[in-house]
């Protein structure tokens, strides 16, 4: 009998290289990929999809049997659409979109859902539900599933709720399939998904059972390639299941770990913070990136126009982006899949994405085009109603909806445009997952969120339900050489002690008056 397969779970830090290790594992599984089978690579946001596949291309032509892409985009691939209507659960045509209810209870939201899904609206939720089902109520599903994916990898796999960790599970159990899940349980900061109810503390996230399960081997990576020794020390405190070392040579640099203190304004802090950077007796290079950071994105939009900060987003500019930010809008403002938009118009794929390009390039032409221009447009063009709505407890907002399209293509121009150039960004903590900077300056809200942030007690950080310990430790551990905090409300000598226990310098901010340039 063949040796059943255990997946391997690889637990690594922040700037281990993660991404760099499942590339370099994709490349030597690849001779071994046999022509009818699939290699994926499953990543949990779309700035990792496409670094997988540039870095990829480079070493090589990607062949047609590897997969890399989203987990929704993996399902609807794998599961919903070879299995979704064959077996029922799926209408023939179907659109995956984010869909609002306005329901009095959860009972009436999901029967809701389960209707919609019948008029051919899968809201994001349910593929992950439906695909489970499939999997878990039919072992033919399972195993041909299993039996098509010879190897499947799992980046960012801190991210996995139980739901998705299931299905992985389901696959496991049909013995066809080798899985590699690479991730970081310190980096685990799921809160930021809406998860409600569902929300566990750290041990009994999937992360935590994978490691203690006795089907899936281990391996641990303690290399941090991005930060300096200091840097490396400071975040040590913090981590539940590894201490680092430093294997970046390059990066030579001791600049301590500092607190900007004294002050609880934000121009003064960065202030304080632009000085420290220009400063060769404090910060030994000059930090051609820097990070600014806060929990909400609001921390510093007041300032960005007087301190030439950027906000950084996800997104990508080619224009085959372009088209698909069009593709995805058109079916969601009509509750329309691609397929059967293309049939009532008679049109084929070519003409379908002709016009989704002529939407994209009104706005290119007209920066200021509103919502009722485009929804006009897509009338004529399209020949649809985009105000006809699925049911009635299902909130529809066309102009909503394209005006978030003319900000998403007007924003992705604009970026195009402007990132070569730009070196300063302010970003919320989530949205720096996964990035690095040569300084980052981390402001807390509050002295309650900043001593969470320092909290060293292994137990503590696994109870925090919240996780504001781990995205504290996710901004500290973007910088590579120089690291800032402060906070934006006075702190206690408590605090102050924890600072100094903690190795960190403390600074004392400079004045408005000696407003310092970027
Ligand atoms: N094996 C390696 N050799 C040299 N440099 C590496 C190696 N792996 C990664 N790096 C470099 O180290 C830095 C951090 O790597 P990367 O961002 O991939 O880490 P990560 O594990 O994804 O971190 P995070 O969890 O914070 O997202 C990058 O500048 C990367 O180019």
């Amino acid at each position: 009998m063949a040796k059943k397969l255990k997946p391997t779970l690889v637990i690594a830090g922040p700037g281990a290289g993660k991404t760099h290790y499942i590339i370099e594992k994709v490349i030597n599984k690849l001779p071994l990929l046999e022509p009818h089978r699939f290699l994926a690579v499953i990543t949990y946001t779309n700035s990792a999809t496409n670094e997988i596949r540039e870095r990829l291309n480079e070493k090589m032509v990607i062949p047609p049997n590897v997969f890399i892409g989203t987990i929704h985009s993996f399902l609807v691939r794998f599961i919903l659409k070879p299995f979704g209507v064959v077996q029922g659960v799926l209408p023939e045509q179907v659109v995956y979109k984010d869909v609002s209810i306005k329901a009095n209870d959860r009972k009436e939201e999901n029967i809701i859902k389960s209707n919609i899904v019948k008029k051919g609206i899968v809201p994001y939720e349910k593929i992950v539900s439906l695909s489970s089902n499939l999997l878990k109520e039919n072992k033919k599903i399972r195993e041909l599933v299993s039996q098509r994916l010879q190897f499947l990898f799992v980046d960012e796999f801190q991210d996995a709720n139980s739901g998705q960790f299931n299905i992985f599970e389901e696959v496991r159990k049909a013995s066809a399939t080798e899985m590699y899940f690479v991730g970081d349980p310190e980096q685990s900061i799921m809160t930021f998904q809406n998860q409600g109810s569902q929300i566990q503390t750290l041990d009994k996230r999937p992360i935590y059972k994978a490691i203690n399960s006795g089907t899936i081997d281990k391996e641990y990576l303690d290399s941090n390639n991005r930060s300096s020794s200091t840097i490396i020390d400071f975040i040590n405190n913090f981590h539940t299941s590894i201490i680092q070392q430093k294997t970046n040579k390059d990066n030579n640099t001791n600049n301590k770990v500092t607190f900007i203190s004294d002050t609880y304004d934000l121009r003064e802090i960065i202030n304080s913070f632009n000085s420290i950077c220009n400063d060769r007796t404090i910060c030994e290079n000059n930090p051609s990136t820097r990070f600014f950071l806060g929990y909400r994105r609001s921390t510093f939009k007041t300032v960005e126009n007087e301190y030439g900060l950027v906000q950084k987003d996800d997104s990508d500019s080619n224009s085959i982006q372009l088209l698909k930010e069009c593709s995805t809008f058109i079916c969601e403002i009509l509750n329309r899949s691609r397929t059967s938009i293309m049939e009532d118009l008679e049109t084929d794929d070519l003409a379908y994405r002709q016009l989704c390009f002529k939407l994209v390039e009104s706005i290119k032409s007209n920066p200021f085009i509103n919502s009722s221009e485009i929804i006009s447009l897509l009338k004529t063009n399209f020949k649809c109603d985009p105000y006809k709505s699925v049911h009635k407890k299902v909130q529809h907002n066309p102009d909503h909806i394209a005006e978030g399209f003319i900000n998403k293509i007007n924003l992705e121009l604009q970026y195009s445009s402007s990132i070569k150039e730009i070196k300063d960004y302010h970003l919320t903590i989530h949205k720096s997952k996964g990035l690095q900077a040569d300084a980052v300056l981390v402001i807390a809200k509050s002295k309650n969120e900043l001593k969470k942030w320092l909290e060293i007690d292994k137990q503590l950080r696994f109870e925090d339900k919240q996780d504001t310990c781990r995205v504290g430790y996710v901004a500290f551990s973007r910088a590579k050489e120089l690291l800032c905090i402060a906070c934006l409300e006075e702190i206690d000598d408590e605090l102050k002690k924890n600072l100094t226990l903690l190795n960190v310098d403390m600074i004392p901010a400079m004045g408005e008056k000696e407003k310092q340039p970027i």
